[in-house]
């Protein structure tokens, strides 16, 4: 991985994204690792990059070379943390073993009107 990279677009191609995938994790929420690769052929070989908004509750990212959960890295990703992923990485597997419940900025419900859990966002090119 590269490190101390100001600008994702510094290292990885720039996309206009045409797709956003919606999901929403309630307390037991979970996505198993998998590659996201239904963009076209052509978005998967430039590695286009994968953009993900986190918003709500703090969620276990997981990722790794293998559908290997043992051997997996993993990240807490916030409320507000965007994740990028691409060029090389853009198959990488990656999934949320769990959700941390109660764990958003309380305001965040209280103003938006969004129901407890965790909302995310993901953009990409076809
Ligand atoms: O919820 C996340 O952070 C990941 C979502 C994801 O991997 C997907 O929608 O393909
Ligand atoms: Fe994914």
């Amino acid at each position: 991985m590269e490190y101390g990279v100001l600008h994702a677009e510094d290292i990885l191609p720039s996309m206009t994204p045409d797709i956003c995938i919606v999901n929403f994790y309630t307390n037991n929420g979970k996505l198993g690792l998998h590659q996201d690769r239904d963009e076209s052929r052509e978005s998967l070989q430039k590695g286009l990059p994968v953009v993900s908004f986190s918003i709500g509750d703090s969620a276990d990212f997981l990722y790794g070379v293998r559908r290997n959960e043992e051997e997996a890295e993993w990240v807490m990703l916030e409320s507000g943390d965007v994740l990028i992923f691409g060029g090389e990485f853009r198959h990488i597997f990656h999934g949320v073993p769990s959700i941390l419940p109660n764990s958003a900025p309380k305001e965040l419900f209280r103003d938006s009107g969004l129901s407890p859990g965790r909302l995310n966002l993901t953009f990409r090119q076809y």
